[in-house]
């Protein structure tokens, strides 16, 4: 991970002047999206730099320690080992990011890593993941209890209540508790940007968010019914962008939520770089999460070791 944001103190004035030029937004994301993407080796090497920056995610209601440890598992090895030394890149020690997981299974994942001798991070959702509508306190002991269960990396929601009514004093003091209950764990933050409104509240929130120290600015949580989008990371960049123009501090970026296909991948990428630049390109700065776009990165990648799809007995474990 690279130096933590401190954070800084809440800086009202630049919060009420903060003004988004929604059409330009969208030009933007759409030129984005419209770059031609690379071919051939270009496009592997790409993909399997997507798939360093993978938080692999699980969360469902029926995860289980078996389907923790297989995701475990596809973490520390996520492309078939044949398709790597085709590539020569066997031995460049590719993993995903991280492993995300619930509170409640990062024991679990914890105990599958360290039997597969993986220094694999756990990243825990926490804070009344996906809505965040529980009482602070208990908000506040999940992430502390996440921590204490051995996750280096917190994901908390942030409470769209405050954001949606303006209340970015109060937010940022919840946002603040958090990053203390946290201790040396980075945190993420979860905007839940479907549920914001405006592209104005997207960019106050990632500034609040950034003032009160998170680590990374996260779109999503996966389960709004509008997640990681093009323009609203537009937006989100920027307000990453400006912060750290300001305050010399590097916040990174994590779009989650419906990120499913490996050109999708190659997209943000693309955005990542042309916005803020490579630095940016790098997990401790780029996050992608997501719990079955891995799948497809390998199916593409096995296309281009072996010139046709794979049948699905022979990615069994995408
Ligand atoms: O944080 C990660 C997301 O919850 C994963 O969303 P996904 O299942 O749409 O890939």
């Amino acid at each position: 991970m690279s130096a933590r944001n401190p954070g800084m103190q809440l800086d009202l004035e630049w919060v009420s002047k903060v003004r988004v030029n929604h059409q330009a937004v969208l030009k933007r994301a759409q030129q984005i999206q419209a770059r031609k993407l690379a071919k051939k080796q270009w496009q592997a090497a790409w993909l399997l730099k997507a798939v360093t920056c993978i938080d692999l995610t699980t969360l469902a209601g029926d995860d289980t320690p078996s389907n923790v440890h297989r995701l475990c598992l596809k973490a520390t090895q996520p492309i078939r080992h044949d398709l790597l030394k085709s590539m020569d890149m066997h031995d460049k020690d590719i993993t995903t990011a991280a492993v995300c997981v619930y509170p409640a299974r990062v024991a679990d994942a914890v105990k599958s890593l360290k039997a597969a001798n993986s220094s694999l991070p756990v990243a825990s959702v926490a804070t009344g993941f996906p809505a965040g509508q529980t009482h602070l306190q208990s908000r506040l002991e999940e992430v502390r209890l996440a921590v204490a269960d051995g996750a280096s990396e917190i994901d908390i929601v942030i409470n769209r209540m405050l954001a949606l009514t303006g209340q970015w004093e109060a937010l940022y003091q919840e946002i603040r508790q958090f990053r203390e209950a946290c201790g040396e764990a980075h945190m993420k933050t979860i905007l839940a940007v479907g549920e914001l409104g405006t592209f104005t509240n997207v960019y106050k929130a990632s500034l609040v968010a950034m003032m009160a120290g998170s680590d990374f600015i996260k779109t999503s949580t996966g389960k709004e019914s509008v997640n990681a989008t093009y323009p609203v990371a537009v937006v989100m960049v920027r307000a990453i962008r400006d912060y750290f123009m300001r305050t010399r501090h590097k916040v990174g970026f994590k779009p989650a939520g419906g990120i499913r296909t490996a050109k999708d991948s190659l997209v943000w990428l693309t955005l990542m770089k042309e916005e803020l630049g490579d630095e940016w390109l790098r997990p401790d700065l780029f996050r992608l999460g997501a719990s079955t776009l891995l799948a497809d990165i390998e199916r593409q990648v096995y296309h281009y070791v072996n010139g046709r799809y794979p049948a699905y007995h022979e990615l069994p474990l995408a």
